[in-house]
C-alpha cells in the first residue's frame, strides 16, 4: 500500500533541484544541483512513489523515468494542463508554459481567496494572475541573480557582489547600487501586480514563493502570503488528489 511517507516529491528548477517526501511537503526541502546528485541520494531509498516536475530539457525527465523503472518506482511527470483543480490556464499551447507556473497556481489557490496573483522568484520571477478560476496570464522577468549577470556582462565597468538587500535603499558604490537596484526592480514587479489587481476592484491575495522570496521583505508590511515551497505544494496535491483521493 503506498503510504504518504513512501511518496517523494521533486521539482526540477532552472539552478537547483527540491526533493522532499509527500509527509512533510511543508517543511524544507533537500536540495541538489542536478538529477544524478538526486539519484544518488538517501532521500530515495525506500519510496515507490516519485511525482515530479521539471523546467530543464526532456532528456532530464527521460533519465529520471528510465532511473525509476529500474528500481521499481512508479513515476509520475505533472504537465502543465488546460484545466486542472478548478483552474483553467490562458495558454493556447499550455505545453509551453513551464510547469513551476502551472504547479504554483494550482498550490496557491488552496490558500487564496477568489482573485489572486503568485509570484515566484529564483532565476526568473514568474507573476501569474487568476480569477474566479481563470487563468488572466502572467508575467516572466529576470530573477534577482539573472538582472546582475545580465548587467555585469553586458557592461564594461559595472561590478557586483553577492549582497542581498532586504530594504528599499540607495547605493553609494557600483556593487551597492547593482544590488539596490534589482532589488528595487523585483520590488517593482510586485507593486505592478498590486496596481494590476486593484483595478479589479474585488478582494485580492497576492502569494509569495521561490528561492529569493525574502527579498520581498517589503513587502511584509501588507497582508501577503509567503508559504514554504508553492511548486512542491502544487505537486502535493496532484499527489494527494490521485494517489489517495
Ligand atoms: N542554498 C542556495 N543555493 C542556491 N540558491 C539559493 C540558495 N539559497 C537561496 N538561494 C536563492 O534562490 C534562488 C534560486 O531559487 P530557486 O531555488 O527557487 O530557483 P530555481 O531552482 O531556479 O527554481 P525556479 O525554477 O523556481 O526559479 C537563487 O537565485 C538564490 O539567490
Ligand atoms: C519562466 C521559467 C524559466 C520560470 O522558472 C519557466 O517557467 C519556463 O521555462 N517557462 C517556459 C516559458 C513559459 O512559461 O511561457
Ligand atoms: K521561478
Amino acid at each position: 500500500m503506498v503510504t504518504e511517507a513512501s511518496v517523494l516529491l521533486v521539482d526540477i528548477g532552472n539552478t537547483r533541484v527540491k526533493a522532499i517526501r509527500l509527509d512533510a511537503f511543508g517543511g524544507e526541502p533537500e536540495y541538489f544541483v542536478d538529477t544524478d546528485d538526486l539519484m544518488n541520494a538517501s532521500v530515495f531509498r525506500d519510496i515507490d512513489t516519485l511525482y515530479f516536475a521539471s523546467v530543464r530539457e526532456q532528456a532530464v525527465s527521460d533519465r529520471l523515468a528510465d532511473w525509476c523503472q529500474k528500481q521499481g518506482v512508479t513515476c509520475r511527470e505533472v504537465v502543465t494542463e488546460k484545466t486542472a483543480f478548478g483552474i483553467t490556464n490562458s495558454y493556447e499551447d499550455v505545453s509551453k508554459m513551464g510547469v513551476d507556473r502551472w504547479l504554483a497556481m494550482i498550490g496557491a489557490a488552496e490558500i487564496a481567496c477568489d482573485t489572486f496573483c503568485v509570484i515566484d522568484t529564483g532565476t526568473a520571477t514568474t507573476v501569474d494572475f487568476v480569477s474566479k478560476g481563470q487563468h488572466l496570464g502572467g508575467w516572466i522577468v529576470p530573477g534577482f541573480q539573472t538582472m546582475k549577470s545580465a548587467l555585469v556582462g553586458a557592461t564594461k565597468r559595472v561590478t557586483a557582489d553577492d549582497a542581498a538587500p532586504v530594504t528599499l535603499d540607495v547605493g553609494q558604490t557600483t556593487e551597492a547600487c547593482v544590488a539596490q537596484g534589482c532589488h528595487a526592480a523585483v520590488i517593482g514587479v510586485y507593486f505592478s501586480a498590486v496596481d494590476y489587481l486593484s483595478r479589479k476592484q474585488t478582494p485580492f491575495d497576492v502569494i509569495l514563493s521561490g528561492g529569493d522570496k525574502k527579498l520581498f521583505a517589503i513587502a511584509e508590511l501588507s497582508d501577503s502570503m509567503r508559504p514554504a515551497n508553492l511548486v512542491v505544494q502544487g505537486l502535493a496535491r496532484y499527489a494527494k488528489s490521485e494517489l489517495f483521493a
